[in-house]
């Protein structure tokens, strides 16, 4: 028996003394144990699986699978997704963010371009609120202030993140990593053996389309090259139906080709949701051809078309040096 299947042999003994409610399990703490092989995993389940009953028995609450994809406070009637006024951050003294002022519109399509340390990274770590700013507003709609939520509300509220180095289940297939990212409750030994309904199964097959990966759909997503890993966690994202979506460097070490095919599925992405690239290759940008903001030392220089932005003066002064 190989080590997948003895693991899903003893998921499913403990499944089933455990009940089904412990599918409420988190599927990072599932892949992890079924990763590092984790002695200390029955002990956690049958925990959790008390704390579900225990919470299955309040009346005082709306489980999580009645609960709407989205929040429901939010609130895109202006057309303008994510708000970031005055925002500042220091970092012993230094100021990395300094009176950002970012607009988002819903649907848009921006490219967010600047110098090392010009504070890209930390203003993506204030969206998802990783890092919490000294001053400023950050909203998501018109309702949800985003500065009193946590990272994992933040999530929930829709906004996902993609960082530059692929993070995929190698030993699952492109299908089962879809499946696994999929809103709602999920979890690694449901994707072995529950059955997906043919509307999870329509999401699926959707997003293999999209990202361009129906031929792999069966192959071990370790076996992708790293474009098409890269495109794998975008499609993961997709399953959480974010609405905000954040994409750092997403082209670092890829070909031309897949170059090419990512600003292809990064604009056939705007319009059904609004995305946020962080990239350095300027060619790239180009080719995705839509607003570009520059930041430097932690607020916007400049903001438009790319052709603006290259004849801009204090651009061409500070960032490309002329
Ligand atoms: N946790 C931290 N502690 C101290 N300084 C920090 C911290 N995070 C960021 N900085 C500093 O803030 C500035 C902005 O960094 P940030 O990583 O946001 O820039 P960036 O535009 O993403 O740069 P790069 O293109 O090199 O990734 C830098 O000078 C960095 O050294």
């Amino acid at each position: 028996m190989s080590d997948l299947k003895q693991l899903d042999a003893d998921l499913s003994r403990q499944m089933n003394s455990a009940s089904v409610l412990t599918s409420q399990f988190t599927d990072q703490e599932v892949a992890a144990s079924i990763y590092n092989k984790d002695a200390g995993f029955t002990a956690r389940l049958a925990k959790q699986t008390r704390d579900n009953v225990s919470q299955f028995a309040r009346r005082d609450q709306v489980f999580e699978f009645l609960k709407p994809a989205h929040n429901p406070l939010l609130d895109t009637r202006h057309n303008m997704l994510l708000y970031l006024e005055g925002v500042s951050v220091s970092f012993d003294g230094f100021k990395a963010i300094n009176d950002l002022n970012l607009y988002i519109k819903e649907g848009e399509l921006r490219c967010i371009i600047g110098p090392n340390g010009a504070g890209k990274t930390t203003m993506m770590d204030i969206i998802t609120g990783k890092t919490k700013p000294d001053t400023g507003q950050v909203w998501l709609g018109s309702k949800l202030n985003l500065l009193k939520m946590d990272e994992a509300q933040i999530a929930n509220a829709g906004v996902g993140r993609k960082f530059q180095k692929p993070t995929v289940f190698e030993c699952l297939s492109v299908w089962q990593n879809l499946e696994l990212s999929m809103s709602g409750t999920r979890s690694v030994w449901s994707v072995f053996r529950a059955k997906l309904s043919g509307e999870q199964r329509d999401e699926i097959e959707r997003v293999l389309v999209l990202i361009g990966l129906q031929e792999q759909a069966a192959m071990d997503a370790g076996s992708l090259s790293h474009g098409q890993k890269q495109w794998l966690e975008i499609g993961m994202l997709l399953m959480q139906k974010p609405k905000l979506l954040l994409v750092d460097e997403p082209v670092a070490g890829m070909t031309h080709q897949e170059m090419d095919r990512t600003a292809e599925l990064l604009n056939s992405l705007a319009g059904a949701h609004s995305v946020v690239v962080v990239e350095h290759d300027m060619d790239f940008v180009r080719s995705i051809a839509s607003t570009v903001s520059v930041l430097h030392q932690g607020s916007v220089l400049a903001e438009g078309s790319m052709t603006d932005i290259q004849n801009n003066a204090k651009v061409k002064q500070v960032y490309l040096g002329e």
